[in-house]
């Protein structure tokens, strides 16, 4: 099957600041991938740079065939990526329904009916203010928003960072919900039960490079090696 996301050779810098040094990763259809590594190492780098949201970047980046390198900043969402960053991005004195409808619905995104299905407690919430959501909402509402925007692929950044057990778990079902209905990902995340229960596949990244990529199935044979790339 053809690729979904081909990255290849990716270079990102921050300023002067070289911090990724070539990463090669790809995202087949309807596949969950999840990038692993310790703080710093440039997980949320990786996705920055996918989003052109880098100063200076090289390499290859191609989105079911089409080159995005050259696309300018505001045109990459509208090819298909939907980026929810670890800061989450939700206005805390905007209502859940003014947040909802910051970015832009389009023909193949999410309708309301089809993001209250996922989302249930949001439309319990619409005119609360953002900043009064708990942190299980609030990436709720970041995920719920990128959605209406019809992504190919998400683009999730720590999505479980900072929440309660309970809450990761509901997370982790409406993600495999969204899995279930073809949605492809790809998962920046420190919590290792969460991801394993979810990816399809893994990439370990160190210092801006990956350093190793498996299956799921391969997983326990690299239980080491895991460990010892997020310091575990
Ligand atoms: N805005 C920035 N300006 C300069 N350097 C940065 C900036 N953001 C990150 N870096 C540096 O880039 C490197 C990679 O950071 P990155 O945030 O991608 O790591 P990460 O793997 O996502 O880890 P974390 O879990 O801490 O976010 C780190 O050395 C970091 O200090």
């Amino acid at each position: 099957m053809a690729d979904l996301l081909n990255i290849q050779g990716l270079q990102g810098w921050y300023g002067e600041s070289h911090v990724l040094h070539g990463i090669d990763l790809t995202v087949r259809p309807g596949e969950t991938v999840a990038l692993i590594g310790r703080n710093g190492a440039g997980k949320t780098t990786t996705l920055r740079a996918l989003m052109k949201l880098l100063d200076r970047r090289a390499g290859r980046i191609e989105l079911d065939g089409q080159d995005l390198m050259a696309l300018p900043r505001h045109k990459v969402a509208g090819r298909g990526l939907g980026y929810v960053p670890e800061e989450r991005g939700i206005f805390t004195s905007l209502s859940v329904a003014e947040n909802l409808r910051l970015l832009p619905r389009t023909g193949k995104g999410m309708d309301d009916a089809q993001i209250f299905e996922f989302f249930p407690n949001l439309r319990e919430r619409l005119s609360s203010d953002g900043g009064k959501l708990s942190g299980g909402e609030q990436q709720m509402l970041a995920i719920a928003r990128v959605l209406r925007t019809g992504p190919r692929l998400l683009l999730l950044d720590e999505p479980t960072e900072g929440l309660a057990p309970v809450i990761v778990q509901r997370i982790g079902q409406m993600l495999r919900a969204l899995k279930d209905q073809g949605l492809a990902m790809l998962l920046v995340e420190q919590n290792l039960s969460f991801a394993r229960a979810l990816a399809d596949r893994f990439y370990l990244i160190e210092n801006g490079r990956i350093t190793g990529s498996f299956d799921r199935s391969e997983f326990e044979a690299h239980a080491d090696r895991v460990a010892a790339t997020v310091g575990v």
